[in-house]
């Protein structure tokens, strides 16, 4: 079968290659070092979970290469950022991966300084680069896929990203990548229903992963969430933030499909 995952981070070190030669790396931590200071994404997470509310990531995304093009009008980034947040949302999450997502990282830009919540840039790390390329562009945090990543890798991207002030959520999908994720700093982790291989979308992984996470870890359930039913079952194993794109990308209103997620 083929693998999307390794096709997706092949295009992603030619991408950075190029980047590189446009942009030099001490021209990039400048700019990162004049960004607008960083937002605790944790904190605002824990916010929204301390006072009853589930905490919500939710996800600027035009389209994917397992749905196609999801939100094909009405796709302005500042204008669903704010809805985002009216709608209750502790953080956003902007993907800024173009030939698979047709996403920008000018999208990322728009939508931060549209709110005052933080935002995640959803891409694909796998050079040190890009994470200073995040905060330069206004990132509050980063996504470390272990299924991409060696060990070694994850902890650099993992310290440099600290490093420019920003959280780290860490994205696993099995029982041998959450072993892993345990061993970063990190206390953010994600686990993806979606196999990022096949694109198999099961809200097993959630269901059986999270109750393995150790006490002071907090669980985010990614993907393929599509109603109050399965973010209940996320709760019962130990889940309370929720990463949710399609769901409410596919809304006229985003802002009201968030109210009817929230809790309470
Ligand atoms: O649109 P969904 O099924 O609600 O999923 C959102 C998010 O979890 C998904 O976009 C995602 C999770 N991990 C990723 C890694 C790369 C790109 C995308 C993703």
């Amino acid at each position: 079968m083929r693998d999307i995952l390794a096709e997706i981070c092949d295009k992603k070190r030619e991408h950075v290659a190029d980047m590189k030669k446009v942009f030099s790396l001490p021209d990039l931590e400048a700019k990162a070092k004049a960004a607008s200071p960083a937002r605790s994404f944790i904190s605002a997470l824990k916010t929204k979970i301390s006072a009853g509310h589930y905490g919500f990531i939710c996800e600027i995304k035009k389209a994917s290469p397992s749905k196609g093009l999801i939100r094909p009008q009405d796709f302005e980034p500042a204008a669903l950022a704010a809805a985002y947040e009216r709608g209750g949302a502790a953080c956003l999450s902007v993907l800024t991966d173009i030939p698979y997502f047709q996403g920008n990282d000018g999208y990322l830009v728009e939508a931060r300084s549209a709110v005052s919540i933080p935002v995640l840039r959803k891409d694909f790390m796998v050079d040190p680069y890009q994470v200073v390329e995040a905060r330069a562009l206004g990132a509050d945090c980063i996504l470390l896929i272990m299924a991409a990543l060696d060990d070694s890798l994850a902890a650099e991207l993992e310290d440099s990203a600290h490093h420019y002030g920003m959280d780290v959520l860490i994205e696993v999908h099995n029982q041998e990548e959450l072993n892993r994720a345990l061993k970063l700093k990190s206390p953010l982790v994600g686990v993806n229903n979606r196999n990022l291989k096949t694109m198999h979308v099961s809200l097993e992984n959630t269901l059986s992963l999270v109750p393995q996470m150790p006490e002071g870890k907090i669980a985010v359930a990614e993907s393929g969430l599509a109603s109050v039913s399965d973010l209940e079952q996320c709760e019962a194993a130990g889940a309370n933030c929720f990463l949710i794109g399609e769901t409410f990308m596919r809304q006229s209103d985003v802002e009201q499909a968030v109210k009817n997620f929230q809790k309470g």
